[in-house]
Parts: structure tokens; sequence; C-alpha cells
């Protein structure tokens, strides 16, 4: 089965994806001319945006990362680490926010410590997505082995715990010995023409160009990452266009950051959606075909077994009779023999449709095995059960299915009645054998009739 990273894109979320890529690209573009006015400032917004980030890529690594429990692909596996990795540093991001712990960030770091870290998260992000597309064009299908598994799904969960850990550690102690790359006055001057800002560019367009050479977008979900990559550029360039702090660049260039975040979420959300509905249809195909006969389309033995013993219980709870009814093709050697076995099949259709359609929609039919049937007639006494055999017998006459290429005599059915009223104490595998010697008797009387379990009752 597809699961949501193999399955191929839909013409919909490719239409949708180039829609939103144009309108993304249409938006930055209309912003650019006034990326660099001042807006009102508006210090919290810092640790909302980090927030919304890091809960949005929470969500996202869980969700890659079942998709790896599930399908021990590597590469899974280390993209579901890149989110992860993105998820914690920005988790530390808001922490060291000056205004969240302390005035000045987080153990008392400054706030040139926290662009580091944004650097290093929107670094080390794109790098982790070019490593998971560099495995995939070198092992395509890199799966861990299943004893490796739980060792695996722990460095992908912990891994990037640890790099983060470590990293912030390094920067809150070396972090002050690193170049100002943002003022104190906010300007983005020295971070955006001084090297690093064309660096963290160009991680991410080493992420989408690794995608698109990869994956060329055959599955949909690289499609949406992709997309989510297209739109971390766009961020960085508005806000860098922005050139400071607070500046319509700046405000604009998150909500593209959260929008990459959201659009994969949205697809990755939209995926498991889409699996829940593969996983339900094809249950329920199993399910269907687990329960009927092949050849008939009745129910099957094992579905009647369960059926009948749901029938009884129900018979003990509130004493309503009802019948059990075994049917058998008369001479259907002889109708093999002389018309082949695929014929035979066919008459044994036919013969099954005819006793579907001459009972009643609550009432179970089941193929019994080889050319015998057996069907139970809820809230059914022993004269309506009569009635209904006797129809069903005559129906078969009428359907004149030749039992030999002279037309001597046409395929006739046997039929082996017993009822179950409200003092009878016996096993559903009882009351199936009164059934069989009723319809024992039926054939020893010559055949083509119906027999019930009382020997006194006969209908021919
Ligand atoms: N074509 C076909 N034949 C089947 C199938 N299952 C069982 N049979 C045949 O049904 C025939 C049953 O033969 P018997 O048990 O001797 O019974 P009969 O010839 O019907 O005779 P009576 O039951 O005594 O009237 C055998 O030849 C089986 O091979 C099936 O799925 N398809």
């Amino acid at each position: 089965m597809q699961d949501g990273f193999t399955a191929a894109p839909t013409r919909l979320s490719r239409l949708t994806a180039g829609s939103v890529a144009t309108l993304m690209t249409i938006a930055a573009a209309a912003i650019f001319p006034y990326a660099s006015a001042q807006a009102p400032k508006v210090p919290v917004l810092f640790p909302v945006f980090a927030t919304a980030l890091a809960v949005n890529n929470s969500i996202i690594a869980y969700l890659i990362t079942l998709q790896f429990y599930l399908t021990r692909r590597t590469t899974v596996g280390l993209l579901g680490s890149a989110f992860g990795y993105s998820a914690l540093m920005a988790a530390m991001q808001v922490a060291t926010s000056p205004g969240v712990f302390s005035e000045v960030g987080y153990l008392g770091s400054r706030s040139h410590v926290g662009v580091w870290m944004w650097i290093t998260r929107l670094c080390g992000f794109p790098l982790l997505i070019v490593l998971a597309m560099l495995l995939l064009k070198l092992s395509p299908n890199h799966t861990v082995p299943k004893r490796h598994l739980n060792w695996a799904l722990g460095g992908f969960v912990f891994g990037p715990a640890v790099v983060t850990l470590a990293l912030d550690r390094f920067l809150f102690i070396e972090g002050t010995r690193l170049p100002l790359l943002i003022s104190p006055s906010g300007s983005y001057a020295t971070l955006a023409y001084g090297g690093v800002g064309f660096m963290m560019v160009m991680a991410w367009v080493a992420a989408l160009t690794s995608i698109l050479w990869v994956t060329r977008l055959r599955h949909s979900f690289y499609g949406w990452l992709a997309l989510g990559s297209y739109s971390y550029i766009l961020y960085l360039l508005v806000n860098f266009a922005g050139a400071a702090r607070f500046t319509v660049g700046w405000y604009t260039s998150r909500f593209f950051e959260l929008s990459a975040a959201a659009i994969i979420l949205g697809a990755l959300l939209y995926e498991v959606l889409k699996m829940q509905q593969r996983l339900r249809s094809s249950y329920l195909h199993a399910y269907e075909e687990s329960i009927r006969d092949g050849l008939t389309g009745l129910f099957s033995r094992r579905y009647f077994d369960t059926a009948l013993s749901r029938e009884v219980a129900s018979q003990r709870r509130h004493g309503r009779p009802f019948s059990l009814l075994m049917v058998d093709i008369d001479f259907f050697k002889q109708y093999n023999d002389r018309h082949g076995h695929l014929a035979g099949d066919r008459c044994i259709r036919k013969i099954a449709r005819c006793l579907a359609s001459q009972l009643r929609e609550g009432d179970v039919v089941a193929r019994f095995g080889g050319e015998e049937f057996v069907a139970i007639l809820p809230n059914t006494d022993e004269d309506t059960a009569l009635k209904i055999a006797e129809r069903f017998r005559c129906a078969v006459m009428a359907l004149q299915l030749a039992r030999d290429r002279n037309d001597k005599g046409n395929v006739t059915v046997s039929a082996g009645l017993y009822t179950c009223r409200s003092e009878a104490a016996m096993t559903p595998e009882q009351m199936l054998a009164q059934a069989d010697a009723a319809l024992y008797r039926a054939k020893h009387a010559g055949r083509n009739r119906v027999f019930t379990s009382r020997a006194d009752m006969v209908v021919a």
C-alpha cells in the first residue's frame, strides 16, 4: 500500500501547489517596494511567532516520525529529525527571547545569541533536508532493519535534541564572541550583505533543488515539502529586504515562514486522512472477501457459523422461533459429468441466486460447501419455513436447467428444515445436524422434496 510519502500527486494537489506558489511569489513581489517601511513596534510577536513555529514543527516532526515507524524508511526518519530540530531550536528561541524568562533573555544571554540560534536553525534545517534527499538518491529504498527500529527511532527523536542542546550550550558560552549580525537598533545590514544572509538563502535553495532533483515531485508529500522550502526562500528574501526589525518586510516575512510550516502540516494531515480512507476501504474489501463465498457471492461458511450462534443466542433471549434450511442440488455429479465443471459452476451460481431471491432481506444465505447451501430464517416458524422452502424448490424446477444433454429431467434440489422453538436446548451444531438429517431423508425418499426434522412433515 502507498504511504503518504509514495502516493502520486493528484491533478488537484498539483494545481493547488502551483497556485499557492504563484500567489506567494506575487505577494512577495508586491511587498518588496515597501519592505523597509517602518511599522509599529510589537516585540511580543517574537516569542509568539517562534511558539507557533515550534508547535507546528513539533506536530510535523511527530507525524513524519510516525510514518518512519510504520515504513522504517531512513529518509523519512531523517526528515522527521529535520523538523524536530527546527521545532526544538524555535522553542529555545522562545526561551531566549527577551521578556519571556528575563529582560535580557534566557540564562542571561544577549539578544544576538538569539540571532545566532535563528541562523543555526535556518541553516541546519535545510541541510538536514538535503541530507535526506541525498540518502533518497543514493539508496531510494533504504530501510532500518526491524531489530534496530527502536534504536533508530531513539536516534531520530533524541538526535536533534542532543544537537540542539549542544549548539545552544556553545552559543550561550561562545555566542557573545561571535560577530554581531543584527545591530542593537535592529538593522539587518551586516547579516544581509555580510555573507551569512546569502548562505542562509543558499541553504534553502539547496534544499529546494535537492527535493526537485531527487524526487522530481513524483510523490505528493515531496511536492509540498518543495513548496515549503520555496516559502522559506521568500521568507528570507522579504526579511532581508525589510532591512531591520519591525519593518513591513520583517512582519510579513514571518507569515511566509508560518505559511511554509502550515503548508507542510496541512499536506501531512491530508495524507493521513487519505491513508485512513485507503485503510478503511481495504479493510472493508478484505472483510467482504472474508465473509463472502467467491463463486456465488453468498455468505461464507465461517460467517454463517457466527450468524447461527448469534441467532441461537437471540432466540434464547427473546423466545422467537427461527428456522434452518439446508439445501443440496440433486445428482449434481451427473450434471458436472455431462456439462463440465465450468457449466457446473454456472449452475451453482444460478441456484444460489434463485435461493437468495426467494428469501427475505434479514435471512442469512450461505454456501455450506460444494453444491450445498444453508440459510437461517429468523423469526420464522415451521409452517412458514416449509412454504418458503417449497417455493424455492419450485423456483429451481422453473429454471429448467437440463440435467443431461438429452434433456432427460431438469436440475432439482432437496431440502431439510429444522425449526428452533423456545423449548429447544440444542447447540448450533446439533441444530445443523437436525437439518442435515432431514435433508438426508429427503434424498432417500427420492430427492426433489422438502423434509422437516420432524419425520412426519414432508412436502414434495
Ligand atoms: N462445478 C462444481 N462442482 C462442484 C463444486 N463443488 C462440488 N462439486 C461437485 O458436486 C458433486 C457432488 O456429488 P455428490 O456428493 O456425489 O452428490 P450428487 O451427485 O449431487 O448426488 P446427490 O447429492 O445424492 O443427489 C461432485 O461431483 C463435486 O465434484 C463446485 O464448486 N463446482
